[in-house]
């Protein structure tokens, strides 16, 4: 059996003029809730898009579940929620996700089933372009659940949600992890961090960290993920100066 859900070494991606990623390894262990933590614009996206095959590589390999990111057969061990919405606004969350299950082979037993588990029961059968942003988002997170994914790719899933919805959210997330799905969840609010199990910090596209929390603040001596996290960047300065 293999440990790793996602298996990346020498990763380089180059988006117009930036080399956004280089020489970029990393490991996610099956069954893990892994925080992608870093600033805008530190590669958080990219790494993403990497991982669920649809970025344009210039170098090294990402091997999920044991094969070439983005192959055939992982299409539907894969669920990835971009930040850009992927719903129909002129159709109902019930209708969205009907037609995704279609499009993914999914059982429609499965479109209650993830419209419950992103709570939004009450909402149904109204429409997406009716719905609030944040509503909006979950029809998006409930279309990744259809399927029951073996890895989930979530692109800042809690944005512009209120504090409520997001510990409901992270919650769903710990369930998953649970029943053994594996979950990458990105997110520049560092106090999320404190939720998952695993945190990636990411700067500039490179590793600043791939640790627990409490190992992180073991060996930054900081207060939380932020204080840890600027540590962080201090010392990777200071090394990179002297
Ligand atoms: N289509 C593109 N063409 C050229 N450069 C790009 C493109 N998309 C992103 N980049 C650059 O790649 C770098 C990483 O972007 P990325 O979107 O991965 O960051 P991010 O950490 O996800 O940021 P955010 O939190 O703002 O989404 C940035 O410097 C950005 O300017």
């Amino acid at each position: 059996m293999m440990n790793f859900a996602v298996r990346i070494r020498g990763l380089r991606v180059v988006r117009g003029p930036v080399t956004v990623l280089d020489d970029f390894d990393l490991d996610i262990r099956r069954g893990s809730l892994t925080g992608l933590l870093g600033p805008s614009g530190s590669g958080k996206s990219t790494l993403m898009r990497a991982i669920v095959g649809v970025q344009k590589v210039a170098g090294g390999t990402v091997e999920v579940l044991g094969r070439p990111a983005g192959a055939k057969d992982l299409r539907d061990r894969v669920g990835y929620v971009t930040q850009a919405p992927s719903v129909y606004a002129d159709l109902t969350v019930r209708q969205n996700l009907r037609y995704y299950a279609r499009v993914l082979g999914a059982p429609m037993s499965d479109v209650d089933r993830a419209i419950e588990q992103v709570d939004l029961g009450s909402r149904a059968d109204h429409l997406v372009g009716r719905l609030s942003g944040g509503q909006e988002s979950r029809v998006s997170l409930a279309t990744a659940l259809l399927g029951t994914p073996e890895v989930l790719v979530l692109d800042e899933p809690t944005v512009g949600l209120d504090p409520v919805l997001r510990v409901q959210l992270w919650e769903l997330f710990h369930r998953l992890a649970e029943n053994g799905v594996t979950l990458l969840v990105s997110s520049h609010v560092m106090d999320e961090a404190e939720r998952c199990e695993r945190l990636v910090l990411l700067r500039d596209g490179a590793l600043l960290a791939d640790d627990t929390l409490p190992g992180l603040l073991t060996r930054t001596g900081a207060a939380d993920a932020e204080g840890a996290f600027l540590e962080l960047v201090e010392k990777a300065e200071r090394e990179a100066s002297s």
